[in-house]
């Protein structure tokens, strides 16, 4: 049984998170989140850039279940490399309550990505963040993309916003439905109308199959305050620009609690008290019924949606 040391100042997720004040709507989906082994279970990938702690299904299935949510979207942690085990298992046994969205190598198999579709994955993630992986060539993401496009999936992107213009002509020139984690990470400290945000926004609105994930203001803020102690007004930086992307592209944006929020140096949000972030940059109870309901079921339940993905 492998035994793994955390990476040194490893923050554990936030055990016995408040019960939201916000309610969330009927069918919620928590469109980004992760699963880490256990890690004596489903070992952690040789490649990865860092050592979690556990972070098991069942803890997972009972944080859905406590925050008001009816769904799970696991995104594979870059931690497990290719080997898509954990998160594989967590959807098969959710009860039909969870899709996934995998990271695979070319050298997958068309049996292989049919059982991953059989197991509920409806996505494939690129990531560029140095930190987090090594480098994939691009000719090898357009053919996996390609690929993947028969399958009805789409393609996540994970970027940093200073890497977007370099990026621009890649993600340009994806086949299918492209979503972005995080809002391709915006500096907050920076002017909402400066150079960099308003990038992001022309990516988005030039590119109609472009979608974007506005989640992780405890990741993005600058100045919080943190979600801790009851404090409804958290991460008060972040809200203008999530606020901008949900308003201007209600029909193309996800949220997710990005629990067990991997990689955190400062703190460790109380997930309820991020979820109560949510009317901060959703106002209204349609803009609501959109993030958290109708766009995600549109993405990965398209059987069961009333709309049209
Ligand atoms: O910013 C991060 O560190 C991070 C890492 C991962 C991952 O390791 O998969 O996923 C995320 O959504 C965010």
């Amino acid at each position: 049984m492998p035994n793994f040391e955390k990476t040194p100042g490893w923050l554990d997720w936030y055990s016995g998170p408040s019960t939201p004040r916000f309610k969330l709507p009927a069918g919620a989906v928590d469109a980004h989140c992760h699963v880490f082994g256990p890690g004596n279970e489903f070992p952690f990938a040789p490649e990865r850039k860092y050592t979690p702690c556990d972070a098991s299904k069942q803890q997972l299935f009972a944080l859905r279940d406590h925050l008001g949510f009816a769904r799970n979207v696991i995104v594979q942690a870059t931690c497990h490399g290719a080997d898509n085990s954990a998160m594989v298992d967590a959807c098969q046994t959710s009860g039909g309550k969870a899709r996934g969205v995998a990271t695979v190598k070319r050298s997958i198999s068309d049996e292989e990505l049919q059982a991953l579709h059989a197991a509920g994955v409806r996505g494939v993630r690129f990531n560029f963040v140095k930190r987090l992986v090594d480098f994939t060539p691009k000719d090898e993401l357009l053919e996996i993309a390609g690929r993947i496009q028969k399958l009805g999936w789409h393609v996540v992107i994970y970027f940093e916003a200073v890497d977007l213009p370099e990026l621009w002509d890649f993600f340009t020139s994806l086949p299918t439905t492209v979503v972005v984690d995080h809002m391709g990470r915006p500096d907050v400290s920076k002017p909402i109308d400066g150079p960099e945000f308003q990038l992001f926004l022309k990516f988005m609105r030039e590119h109609e199959n472009v979608w974007s994930k506005v989640s992780c203001p405890e990741r993005l803020s600058v100045t919080g305050p943190k979600a801790l102690d009851g404090e409804q007004n958290a991460y008060r930086d972040v809200v203008p620009f999530a606020r901008r992307v949900v308003e201007e592209f209600p029909d193309r944006v996800l949220w997710g609690t990005d629990w067990p929020h991997p990689n955190l140096k400062d703190h460790m949000p109380d997930d309820g008290l991020l979820v109560d972030f949510i009317p901060h940059i959703a106002p209204t109870e349609e803009l609501q019924r959109k993030l958290l309901v109708d766009n995600p079921m549109r993405l990965y339940w398209p059987e069961e949606s009333s709309q049209e993905a």
